[in-house]
């Protein structure tokens, strides 16, 4: 019998409190900190490993954590999502992401179909679409091949996919996968839409209209823009353009376009990177194995999180010490910080994936909880950071707890020797002393100049940044935000926090304001 407890009420929690504190600095401090950085390792998909050991976290501590994770049967409530309950209790919806990549228990159906196999398919039609247009089969009008694909989409129906995409164009490149270049097109403001189709020939250009409900007014409105360009260029806007969508929204019916594939609404946008969201794209751009690759990491990933052994799993762990630090330890915020070119935007979609996740103020009851939720998530990749925010993380009066990313070797093969180290030396350097750096400290007479230490950090270390990596680093962040959101028993999967500025911004362009809002409106020349 799962029960959906809030965290306060549960008796872990209060003893997790009375736990003593670790005084990081000491313990990260000589061969102790060297012996706590070999063992509080736990493995990954990959090949990756997740480094908790400069975490404010000791033996003591963990064995709390683990009491929480049995207390909180976070296992149980995965296997219940896993299998099909209404867990999206706010939109009484299934939550089916993780079987886009792979069956983790019973077969799930809905709407009369098993889920899985309404989700191969949909891989299977686009890895088709994708080989024919590849091969030349599908072309424009004047039969010539399509060279680069545009996405047109906002939200989750973006920033994953554009992550992703963006993680895998120089591995693919080097490693002669790369088929068409992608491009993006996501925000309202004109600029954006008017920016990219000025970079790209759209006569050879595929667009994917990419919108689970298909009614979000931007999407829509750069899908006109882009129909107008293409208008104007003497070319017919159905021969350019795929959709993406759920079977129920307006789009799905339409015959305007040259191909469509479908998701459902048990895909959450931030978590349908693996569904046909993110499919799409990345087939056309990288072919359908490199996509198939992507989804088989996220999947081993994925059958990690099943297991009821913490110390084996790694986002049920991360997902726990997150909730300590910000519900016991008392830390506002997250900084994700990957040392990786490839990764650059993938702070970005960490924002969306966990603040519209576990941004709520009540529980998935609706009742209002006594405690803090998701922490702010921001991050950029290193070492551009460390030149940015890094004095504020090292000395400043709030402490941020951070997930750091590093890989071993970089994608392409160029790389110089400048004063004896390679570029790719250089990064690993860095994020090792930013490491301890900030869990040990260093005294200085100048307060100044004085680094106290004691600021918690994680590493996840891979190999190389790869379509398997990358699928169990997305699987991996997915998993532990879905743990957090058990933990504090939210419903991580609905996000009414966003109606209302779009309510508003409607009667703005209706022209039905008063007070504040018309003074905006006018101020802003609506
Ligand atoms: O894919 P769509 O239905 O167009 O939605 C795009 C995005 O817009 C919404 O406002 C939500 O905040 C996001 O969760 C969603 O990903």
């Amino acid at each position: 019998m799962i029960t959906w407890n809030n965290l306060d009420t549960l008796e872990s929690f209060k003893e997790l409190s009375d736990v003593k504190k670790v005084n990081l600095a000491e313990v990260m401090t000589g061969e102790n900190g060297a012996e706590r950085v070999k063992n509080y390792s736990v493995p990954m998909a990959a090949g990756m490993a997740y480094n908790y050991a400069a975490k404010q976290v000791d033996d003591d501590v963990l064995e709390a954590l683990k009491k929480l994770a049995k207390e909180a049967q976070l296992t149980e409530k995965y296997a219940a999502l896993y299998n099909g309950e209404v867990i999206n209790t706010g939109e009484k919806r299934l939550v089916l992401h993780q079987l886009t990549r792979g069956q983790l228990g019973d077969t799930v159906t809905a709407d009369g179909v098993d889920k899985r196999a309404f989700y191969v398919e949909q891989q299977q039609k686009i890895a088709d679409f994708a080989n024919k247009v590849h091969a030349g089969q599908i072309t424009n009008a004047a039969g010539e091949k399509f060279t680069t694909v545009v996405q047109i989409g906002i939200g989750g129906s973006d920033l994953g996919p554009r992550a992703m995409y963006l993680a895998l164009e120089n591995w693919a490149k080097k490693n002669d996968k790369f088929k068409m270049e992608a491009k993006f097109i996501s925000n309202v403001d004109p600029d954006d839409a008017a920016g990219v189709l000025s970079t790209i020939d759209v006569a050879h250009s595929i667009f994917v209209l990419v919108s689970k409900s298909g009614t979000t007014l931007e999407t829509l409105t750069n899908e006109s823009f882009v129909k107008d360009a293409l208008k104007n260029a003497g070319l017919d806007a159905s021969r350019h353009m795929i959709a993406v969508t759920s079977e129920t929204s307006p789009l799905a019916k339409s015959d305007d376009y040259l191909a469509a594939f479908f998701m459902d609404d048990y895909i959450g946008g931030r978590y349908s990177s693996t569904s046909a969201v993110g499919g799409a794209v990345l087939s056309l751009a990288f072919g359908p194995e490199v996509f198939a690759d992507f989804l088989a990491g996220a999947a081993e990933e994925d059958s990690l999180a099943k297991n009821e052994d913490v110390m084996q799993n790694p986002a049920m762990l991360d997902a726990l010490i997150g909730v300590y630090e910000r519900n016991i330890l008392g830390y506002p915020s997250t900084a994700v910080l990957p040392y990786s070119q490839a990764l650059s935007r993938f702070p970005a979609h960490l924002q969306q994936l966990d603040m519209e996740s576990n941004g709520k103020s009540v529980n998935r009851f609706g009742e209002p909880v006594d405690y803090v939720t998701g922490p702010v998530i921001f991050g950029e990749p290193g070492t551009n950071g460390q030149h940015s925010f890094y004095q504020l993380l090292h000395q400043g009066t709030d402490i941020v707890p951070l997930q750091f990313i590093g890989f071993k070797n970089n994608q392409m093969d160029t790389d110089v020797v400048i004063q004896g180290s390679t570029s790719q030396q250089k990064l690993c350097a860095n994020v090792a002393a930013q490491i301890v750096a900030f869990a040990c400290g260093k005294a200085d007479d100048n307060n100044n100049k004085n680094f106290e230490g004691g600021r918690p950090s994680s590493i996840i270390i891979g190999e190389q940044v790869n379509p398997a990596s990358l699928g169990a680093l997305l699987a991996h962040f997915e998993n532990k935000v879905m743990f957090q959101g058990f933990l504090w028993n939210l419903n991580s999967f609905d996000q009414e926090g966003v109606q209302l500025g779009k309510v508003l911004a409607k009667r703005v362009l209706a022209h039905e304001t008063d007070g504040a809002l018309k003074v905006f409106s006018d101020l802003l020349n609506i």
